[in-house]
């Protein structure tokens, strides 16, 4: 398992990220060879060490022949193989065609010609599939603000096709003061990112800093994608939260059920005095950022609020681990960590009333045989 984690905190680019790619080890082979596999022209990579206010970092430069040529999404696609590289061009053009009114395939791509594009779509997404990375984890992402120049006049930032690939995704100005995220740079993190979000738990390996060609007074221009292992420790997690006070209190074991059901790790009422002395339950659930949605959507569903509270928490988790004990031949799991042993509570109860002992005599010796086993 490889997490990388994508710092766009100064915003996101294809050269940026090729860079970073190269930054965290990628052979810049491994690149090349993948556009060689693709390009119609030659294309050259190289990379020179540069330094973003005060800040080392990795730049790749790309050389194409003919970088007046336009190309259609049309006529890229026919160069292209299903495949991640496929996707962010198709999305591309999407939302391209989306912003112009143009049929998708007529999109072509911008300023410098396909080439380029091609070699930054394909060069980053070889990068990727390189580092094996499992889970890609973005953070929002720094757009900049103020306009950028086109071959068509000035637009505003972000540009039309960023803020159309970038819905559904967190983002803001951050630190830049001209165009900080480019259609590739949002076309690409949109497609290869599983996630959003601050650094996931994760033990670092190597970190990788790219850059691209501009060196604004503002701020260290590079994004950073950190690479390693996930780690259980201090999880990202969300607890979502709603105050209901006109839901029939019957219906409340059923939709902590169904946050259960919707994989919450945890779902929980707490009794409260809402406004004007009205008893009421808020009710809570912990979830993993993936899902979030699928819980928010139970709570919509099953009960009565209009609106659902969500905020980041952290969480420490002991490594733990189940064994099985079996009291008097009845099969007991218990969870065990470093400082305790827990048993299953409905295996205790089944297996006392098979037994026909008091259920806190089986949980004390579930408990103790688990301790011995340990
Ligand atoms: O020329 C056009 S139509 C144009 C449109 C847009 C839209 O957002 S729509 C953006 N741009 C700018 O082109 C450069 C190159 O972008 P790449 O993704 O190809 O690197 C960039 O500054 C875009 O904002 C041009
Ligand atoms: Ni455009």
């Amino acid at each position: 398992m490889t997490t990388v984690w994508v710092d766009a905190s100064a915003g996101a680019s294809g050269d940026m990220l090729l860079g970073a790619l190269v930054g965290a080890g990628v052979p810049l082979e491994v690149l090349q060879a993948a556009i060689d596999a693709v390009s119609p022209e030659p294309v050259r990579l190289s990379t020179e060490r540069v330094t973003r206010h005060g800040f080392a970092a990795t730049r790749v430069h790309v050389d194409v022949a003919d970088s007046a040529h336009h190309r259609t999404w049309r006529d890229i696609r026919a160069l292209l193989p299903e495949g991640t590289a496929h996707d962010v061009f198709a999305r591309l053009a999407t939302a391209e065609g989306a912003v112009h009114g143009h049929d998708p395939d007529d999109v072509h791509f911008h300023e410098v010609g396909a080439l380029d594009a091609i070699a930054d779509v394909v060069g980053v997404c070889a990068g990727f599939a390189h580092l094996g990375a499992t889970e890609v984890v973005v953070s929002p992402v720094a757009v900049g603000s103020g306009s950028v120049r086109t071959e068509h006049g000035p637009l505003p930032v972000p540009p039309p096709a960023v803020a159309e690939l970038l819905r559904g995704v967190p983002s803001y100005a951050g630190p830049g003061t001209s165009e900080s995220c480019t259609p590739t740079g949002a076309a690409l993190l949109t497609t290869l990112a599983t996630a959003y979000g601050g650094q996931p738990a994760m033990t670092t390996a190597t970190v990788g800093v790219g850059a691209g060609g501009r060196d604004p007074e503002s701020h260290a221009n590079v994004l950073r994608l950190l690479v390693g292992e996930p780690s259980g420790a201090a999880a990202q997690l969300h607890v979502l939260e709603a105050n209901v006070d006109d839901l029939d209190p019957r219906l409340w074991p059923e939709v902590l059920a169904a946050l259960l059901d919707a994989g919450a790790r945890d779902a929980w009422l707490t009794p409260i005095l809402m406004k004007k002395g009205r008893p009421a339950h808020t009710v809570h659930a912990l979830v993993d950022t993936e899902l979030a949605d699928a819980a928010r959507a139970v709570l919509f569903r099953e009960t009565s609020t209009i609106g659902v509270r969500d905020h980041a928490v952290g969480r420490t988790a002991l490594d733990r681990a189940t064994t099985t004990v079996a009291v008097a031949g009845q099969e007991v799991r218990v969870k065990l960590t470093a400082h305790t042993a827990q048993p299953e509570y409905d295996d205790v109860v089944r297996a006392a009333r098979a037994l026909r002992r008091p259920v806190r005599d089986v949980l004390a010796e579930a408990t103790a045989l688990a301790r011995t086993t340990r």
